[in-house]
């Protein structure tokens, strides 16, 4: 007999087929408590689970005894109880590299954006203010050979790296949790600590996963340290960033500008300050929507379940240590 699985994110047709030949699925919307109470057989019963963004928690678990495998459409896995993964012996997959160049894409483009006020200027010109030649009001600040602090060298602080350094000939620091020697042969990246990162980078970009460590890790005390021409970039996680400490770093003009595909809350309130804010270019947490990663993100996920199922654990699997 089939294993059972729930499938909680509406896939391409091929891979749900894909999936189908493998298991029986159950799919539903979310996992809200009021939906695992509706499926509760399905639940009860399920040896895997698919999807993403949803929590996947203590309470969650209890509710899915049978439980051998998750698999997130996702390289993070912070809204995962990794912990009472592990008592349970449960393995989660996630999708790291199919994403990693498509991210640091979206990157660059925050960079750009928010340094050249494209998002701005482009609003300016459809509400019919470019009526003569433009003045220094229109201005942005250059990007080229400008330093970029990258805090967080794993896959896309890299690949975002190797944009900055080959494309626009910026010198590269970074801070990481060690000396990251690829990415100085490369790009003669120079590791620094967080504080002289901090102050020395005209582009300081968050590339960090969201953990204990990392929470608040950029507050007050640090956009205080930045240069007050600097842009600010986030695209790792929002709780990493104190979200009022960065609204009053730019209103207070501590900070030049901003650009955040990730934020505390999400989706961002739209009462959010940062909305109202000129110097701030936001993004819906679009770092890796494309259709060709988002197609490549599922399918990584289809067979890293089926992997894990089978227990293949080689690859893309965050806690191998569970079975062996
Ligand atoms: N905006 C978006 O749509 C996306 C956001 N992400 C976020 O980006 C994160 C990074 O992804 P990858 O580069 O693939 O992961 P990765 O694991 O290759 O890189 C993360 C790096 O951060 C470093 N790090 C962890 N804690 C640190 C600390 N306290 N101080 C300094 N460095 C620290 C790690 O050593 C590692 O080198 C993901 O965990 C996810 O949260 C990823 C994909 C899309
Ligand atoms: O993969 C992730 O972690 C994302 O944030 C979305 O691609």
């Amino acid at each position: 007999m089939k294993p059972s699985i729930i499938l909680y994110k509406a896939l391409p047709d091929d891979l749900q087929q894909r999936l189908a030949e493998h298991f029986t699925v159950t799919q539903v919307a979310n996992l809200k408590p009021e939906t695992v109470q509706q499926h509760a057989e399905a639940f009860a019963t399920a040896q895997g689970l698919l999807g993403s963004s949803e929590k996947v928690d203590a309470a969650l678990l209890e509710k899915m005894p049978q439980l051998r495998a998750t698999s997130t459409v996702s390289v993070g896995y912070d809204n995962f109880d990794v912990d009472a993964l592990n008592a349970r012996k449960i393995l989660l997959m996630h999708t790291p590299t199919v994403l990693t160049e498509t991210v640091a894409d979206t990157i660059m483009a925050l960079v750009l954006s928010s340094a050249r006020r494209v998002v701005e200027v482009a609003g300016r010109i459809k509400s019919g203010e470019w009526t003569s030649g433009i003045g220094a009001d229109w201005f942005g600040t250059d990007v080229h050979h400008k330093t970029m602090g990258i805090i967080g060298m794993g896959r896309i602080g890299l690949a975002l790296a190797q944009r900055a350094h080959f494309g626009f000939g910026m010198p590269i620091l970074y801070n990481a949790r060690r000396h990251h020697a690829e990415a100085e042969a490369r790009f003669e990246a120079r590791y620094c600590d967080l504080d002289s990162l901090l102050k020395e980078s005209d582009f300081v970009c968050l590339v960090l996963p969201l953990t204990e460590e990392t929470h608040h890790l950029i507050g007050k005390a640090q956009f205080a340290m930045m240069k007050k021409s600097a842009i600010f970039i986030n695209a790792g996680r929002g709780p990493v960033v104190d979200e009022n400490a960065l609204v009053e770093a730019l209103q207070n003009g501590e900070i030049h500008a901003a650009g955040l595909d990730v934020f505390e809350k999400e989706p961002l309130p739209v009462d959010s300050p940062l909305l109202s804010l000129p110097n701030v270019v936001a993004l819906p947490h679009i770092g890796s929507a494309t259709h060709e990663t988002r197609y490549n993100m599922a399918a990584c996920a289809v067979d890293n379940l089926i992997d894990a199922l089978n227990g293949k654990v080689e690859k893309n699997c965050v806690n191998p240590q569970v079975v062996s």
